[in-house]
Formats: C-alpha cells, structure tokens, sequence
C-alpha cells in the first residue's frame, strides 16, 4: 500500500484478503477510529473545553479518575455500543465487562482497551493514547461472559493504539505486520505514514521507571545495572534511556526508531505482580512489537502466551528489541 492511502481505504484493501469477511471487522475499526478523533479532539482543546483535571471519582483499581479518563472512556462505550459488531467491551475504567444495550444486536467481536493511557501526563501536555485489543467472540451472536474475554493474547484478531502526541497517530495490526497512520485534520482522516514499522533487533536505550531501583529483583538490576555503567561496563558501550511515563508513547518511540520497555515486578506494592494490565495493555502492545520483528516477555514467560485470569489482572512487561529482550529474559533463568 502507498504511502497517502487513508485508513478506511487500507481497512477495505486489507479486509479483501478474507473473502469470506463480512464487512463487520471492517465497520467495527472503522467505528472505532471516529471515537479517537474525537478523544483527539478533546486532548488538543484541553482546557479550552473544561477537559482537565481530576473526575473526583475513582476506578476498580483504586486510581482517582481524570476527566479525560471518563470522557475518552465514553467516547469509546457510545461509538461502540450500537453497531451490532460486538458482543462485549472491557475497559480499564469499568469494573466488569460492559454489556451491549436491550434491543441491539450482538456481534461476533469483543473490544478490549484503555482508554486513555498516561492520564498522569494528561494536565501537563504530555502524549497520552488509547490502547485497544480485538479478540472473537466465543459465542457470536449472544451476550459476551466475562470467562469469554479471558483469551491468550496470541488470540487477538487486532490490536493497536492511537497517539495524541505531536500528531494525532493511529497504529495497529491485524497479524500482517504494524502500520501507523497520522490524522490529516483538515479532511478527518487518517493517512498511512508510517507503513511496516520495524523494530531493529539491537539497541542503544532503554526506557524504565529508574525510581524504583531499589524494588525491582535481581535480573532487572543487573541488567540495568549493566547499560548504566556503559563503555566501561561488561556491555562496553554508552545506553541512553528515555522514560516519557506514557506506555503508549514509550512503545510508540520503540516501533519508530527501537530500543527496549520495562515495567517489571517489583516489591513496592507486593500485592500487585506489575503496574500494567494485561488484557489492555501488555496484551496489545505485546501483539504489535511482535508484528515489528521485536519480543514481549514478563521475564519469565512470552506475554501473548499468558492465560489470563482476570479482566484487569497485572503483569510484569518488558518489549521491544529482540536480543535484548532475549538477554533479560536470561538473566531470570540463571
Ligand atoms: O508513573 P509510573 O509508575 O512511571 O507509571 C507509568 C505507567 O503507568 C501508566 O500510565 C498506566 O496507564 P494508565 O494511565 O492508563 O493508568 C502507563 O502508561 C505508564 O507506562
Ligand atoms: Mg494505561
Ligand atoms: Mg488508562
């Protein structure tokens, strides 16, 4: 596909290579793209339109809301709800999983996301995204159980994010690579930009939350421990390290010019096995870097392969380049 292509034309291009697709996957991301130009919308007016600052209410997880958290959170809910393409949705913002309305049809799709990543930037003009994963639908046709969710992540059929940084950007995958997109705002549509983005398999930074040294174990110190003493350390060379405190952003920076992830397990919080969850955000994230050429691993284990066992279960996420995925991953096992 050119470069130039608008998204909706390279949904359709795409699409043709199912000839037994409906149309309905094509319709649902479609639906989709309108509730994060809107989103867009609402983060480059910020204050203009009374969207920053706090909700005062809190979600399941014990996080105190932004307003930007529940207007994006409605956007998506409201774009979505009435299409007939899904039989359930599961947000971060929601306790359980959110059913379709009385009187509309249940479709064969479930849609998984967050909908506003790095809301701890949102005040300050930091890039924020939406984060979401597609998988089918056990049962087509009828009202999605929260059990039906709990999918693999190698079962996702879709997965992908929209930026709201210096572009508004949208990048994602069906399983034939990653293609990232940049909003026109003129015309309202997204253009392929960025087509098969690529991961390099080495690299020279590193992103990671350096304030929780002290709590990460042992193979996590030790790898990091390694990058920081540069040249004069065991790799022999100078890391640079970036830390935008927006997933979304971080990852995004990865597909664009490489480097490594991590937001591993650590003790501060013993309860909690990671920060990210796995359903909406490792699971997605995971999928595209894997789609780049890059790895997605806990440390212990590939991240698409985890079962899940609840809708807003943690994981410990380290992505991004190959061989120092791989090499982190080592130093768990030794
Ligand atoms: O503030 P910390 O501990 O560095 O955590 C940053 C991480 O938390 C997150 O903001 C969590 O996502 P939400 O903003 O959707 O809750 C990630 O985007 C980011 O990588
Ligand atoms: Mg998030
Ligand atoms: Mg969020």
């Amino acid at each position: 596909m050119q470069i130039g292509t608008t998204l909706s034309q390279f949904i359709i291009e795409e699409t043709r290579l199912y000839p037994e697709a409906s149309g309905d996957f094509a319709a649902l991301l479609n639906d989709l793209m309108v509730a994060c130009k809107f989103i867009g919308s609402q983060v480059y007016r910020g204050a203009l339109v009374g969207a920053l600052g706090s909700a005062d209410t809190g979600n399941v997880q014990g996080e105190v809301q932004k307003k930007l958290d529940v207007i994006a959170n409605n956007a998506i809910l409201k774009s979505m709800d009435w299409t007939g393409h899904l039989a359930g949705m599961v947000s971060e913002e929601e306790d359980g999983p959110y059913e379709i309305p009385a009187g509309i049809p249940r479709g064969k799709y479930l849609l998984l996301f967050d909908p506003l990543d790095g809301s701890s930037n949102i005040d300050v003009g930091i890039s924020v995204g939406t984060i979401f994963s597609i998988l089918k639908a056990p049962t087509a046709g009828e009202n999605a159980k929260l059990e039906d969710f709990l999918q693999p992540g190698a079962q996702q059929v879709c997965a992908g994010y929209a930026l709201y940084g210096s572009s508004n950007m949208l990048v994602y995958s069906t399983g034939f690579g990653v293609n990232g997109f940049t909003l026109l705002p003129e015309v309202g549509e997204y253009v392929l930009t960025h087509p098969q983005m690529r991961i390099p398999e080495d690299t020279s930074e590193y992103a990671i939350n350096m304030s929780n040294h002290r709590h990460w174990e042992a193979p996590v110190r030790r790898y990091i421990d390694e990058l920081n003493a540069g040249k004069e350390g065991p790799r022999e060379r100078d890391f640079n390290m970036r830390w935008v405190g927006s997933m979304v952003a971080d990852v995004h920076r990865i597909l664009c010019r490489g480097g490594i992830f991590l937001y591993p397990f650590d003790t501060k919080d013993p309860k909690k096995p990671g920060k990210l969850r796995l359903l909406y955000e490792a699971n997605p994230m995971g999928f595209l870097i894997e789609q780049a050429g890059g790895a997605a691993s806990t440390g212990r284990e590939r991240i698409l392969d985890i079962q899940p066992e609840g809708l807003h279960q943690r994981v410990p996420v380290i992505l991004g380049a190959k061989n120092e995925v791989e090499r982190v991953t080592q130093y768990h096992q030794s």
